[in-house]
């Protein structure tokens, strides 16, 4: 079967992404997931995402998203903003300006304009903190860290380290280091669950990179973050005793080239 895929890349972290309103692909092959994503053997991405069709009137599509090693996570925030510019690419949207899709972790309103997403994020209601850090979830679980000079940090070993580490089994998490700039400009690198390496770019880790940086210092809800793909913009409301809302990831979305793949029925 011969299925029609296309590369996007958000700040440089990519994906695959295929129109499945026709339900012909196989989502409970994880084998499938992870070989297209696979950096030699198949198309290669750090995740792959379904667009698939939704019943309700107001919500144009519903989002499925999984990491490379083929397993299903609840959200993907540069990948929402790539599936949301590729919505728009295929005449899946009502209103380009605007428009509401559902993903695993809940309902995203996502607005399109010279190739510039923004992405309004699902609110965070608790953050948990320990020694160094704060956690907490905003469509996946992340762990997130200040420290100095985050260029020399060993993210790989680092990362993996906190990421299988007992205090948050079963699931595990994702982990970013964060390097503050200025008093709105924070730098972040993140070592990816699923992924299990780091990404060019994580959207969920810099939301929740900016709402962490906000908490530790009591400043800023209005972040430029660089990450090694580029720049993202986050901008939020609330604190943590009435919880963050409004929360909106902003940044490009490219299509990268698109093609087609044989698949084994
Ligand atoms: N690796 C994440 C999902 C993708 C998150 C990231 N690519 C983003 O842009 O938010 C997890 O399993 O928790």
């Amino acid at each position: 079967m011969q299925v029609d895929f296309y590369k996007y890349q958000g700040t440089g972290n990519d994906f695959i992404i295929i129109d499945n309103r026709n339900g012909n692909f196989d989502t409970k092959s994880t084998s499938l997931v992870s070989f297209l994503c696979h950096r030699r053997m198949g198309i290669g991405a750090d995740g792959l995402m379904l667009l698939e069709s939704n019943d309700s009137e107001k919500v144009d599509f519903t989002m499925r998203y999984y990491n490379s090693d083929g397993k299903e996570a609840s959200m993907c925030g540069n990948g929402g903003r790539c599936i949301a510019a590729f919505a728009v690419r295929i005449g899946a949207v009502t209103n380009a300006d605007e428009f509401y899709f559902e993903a695993a972790d809940g309902m995203h309103v996502a607005k399109f304009k010279n190739d510039i997403v923004s992405l309004k994020m699902i609110d965070v209601s608790h953050i948990d903190s320990g020694e160094g850090y704060y956690f907490l979830n905003t469509g996946v679980p992340h762990y997130v860290t200040h420290r100095n000079n985050i260029a020399d940090i060993d993210i790989v070993n680092n990362g993996s380290k906190i990421r299988y580490s007992a205090t948050f089994k079963p699931d595990g998490t994702n982990v970013n280091f964060v390097e503050q700039q200025s008093h709105n400009q924070i730098k972040v690198r993140t070592y990816e669950r699923g992924v299990e390496n780091e990404t060019y770019s994580c959207g969920t880790g810099v939301v929740a990179s900016a709402i962490a940086t906000f908490v530790k210092n009591k400043q800023e809800k209005f972040f430029d973050v660089d990450v090694k793909g580029g720049r993202l913009q986050v901008h939020f409301e609330g604190d943590e005793k009435s919880g963050f809302s409004n929360i909106w990831l902003i940044g490009p979305a490219t299509l990268v080239f698109e093609g087609k793949v044989e698949l084994e029925r």
